[in-house]
C-alpha cells in the first residue's frame, strides 16, 4: 500500500519532481516527473544504474537542493516553506557518501556537535553518543580519537553515528555500507530496520547492493529519471 491510500498523510511526498543540471554547454535532465510518497515506519531502498538519478533524487528529498520542477512536501508542508536548513536540522538527517565530519574533532565530539544542532537535549548526550559509536562497531579509544586519525570505513561509522543520534523523523543515506565489512554492515542494516520498525522513522537508502535492498521493506528503481518499479516486502 502506498501512503496515498493510506489514512496519515505521506511523510515525504514527491509531486511532479524533475531536475535538470545546467553545464556551460548542455543541459541535463536526471529526475523527470517522479511522483512517490514515503512513510514512517519503512525502510525503502533506491537502486538504479549509474547515473540514474539517485543521488540527485536523495540530495532533493534531504533538503540540499532544490528541485528546478515539482514540489517535495514533508508531513503536507512545502520543503521551501519550511526552509531547508530548518528542515535539515529537524526533520532530515542524511549519511553523505563523503562523511562530511568536522575534521577537527573526535569522532564522539561529531556526534554530541550534531546533537546540539539538532536540538537532542539531555545530560546523558555523551554517553548516547558513546553508545552509538560502539553499536556501529567503534571501541572507546576509537570514539575518542580525532577522526582524521580514522579509517574511511571508521569515519563512515562515525557519519552513521552522527546521523542516528539526531532524533530526527526521515534518514537518508547514501551507499552507507560500501566501506563495511560484512558484519558491521549487517549490524548497520539492523539498525536501519529497527529505526523504521520500533522507531517509527522513515529510512531512505541509496545502493547498489541487492543485498542491501533485499533486507529493505520496499525498493524503488530508478531508470532514466523515472522510477520504474518498486517492490514490496512488507
Ligand atoms: N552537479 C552536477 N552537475 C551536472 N551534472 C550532474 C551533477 N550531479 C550529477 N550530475 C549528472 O546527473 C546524472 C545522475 O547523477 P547521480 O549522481 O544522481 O546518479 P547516481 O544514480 O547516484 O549514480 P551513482 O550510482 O554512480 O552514484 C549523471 O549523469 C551525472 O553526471
Amino acid at each position: 500500500m502506498t501512503a496515498d491510500t493510506a489514512t496519515d498523510p505521506p511523510v515525504l511526498r514527491i509531486s511532479g519532481l524533475s531536475h535538470t543540471y545546467t553545464g556551460q554547454r548542455r543541459r541535463t535532465t536526471v529526475l523527470k516527473q517522479i511522483d512517490y510518497s514515503f512513510e514512517r515506519g519503512v525502510f525503502y531502498t533506491v537502486l538504479g544504474a549509474s547515473g540514474s538519478g539517485k543521488t540527485t533524487l536523495l540530495s532533493l528529498a534531504s533538503g540540499l537542493d532544490v528541485p528546478t520542477a515539482g514540489s517535495i512536501a514533508f508531513d503536507g508542508v512545502d520543503l521551501r516553506t519550511i526552509g531547508l536548513g530548518r528542515y535539515r536540522n529537524k526533520h532530515a538527517a542524511t549519511i553523505f557518501q563523503q562523511y562530511n565530519l568536522l575534521t577537527y574533532m573526535t569522532a564522539v565530539q561529531n556526534v554530541t556537535t550534531a546533537m546540539e544542532i539538532t536540538g537532542v537535549r539531555g545530560r546523558h548526550r555523551k554517553a548516547r553518543a558513546m553508545d552509538l559509536l560502539a553499536r556501529v562497531g567503534l571501541d572507546r579509544s576509537q570514539a575518542t580519537s580525532n577522526v582524521m586519525r580514522l579509517s574511511g570505513g571508521q569515519q563512515q561509522r562515525v557519519a552513521i553515528a552522527r546521523a542516528l543520534a539526531c532524533d530526527v523523523d526521515i534518514l537518508f543515506a547514501d551507499e552507507p555500507t560500501g566501506n563495511l565489512d560484512e558484519d558491521t554492515a549487517r549490524g548497520v542494516i539492523d539498525i536501519f530496520r529497527e529505526l523504521a520498525h520500533e522507531q517509527n522513522k522513515c529510512v531512505v537508502v541509496v545502493t547498489h547492493s541487492q543485498q542491501l535492498a533485499a533486507r529493505s521493506d520496499r525498493t524503488l528503481t530508478l531508470r532514466r529519471g523515472k522510477v520504474t518499479a518498486v517492490s514490496n516486502r512488507d
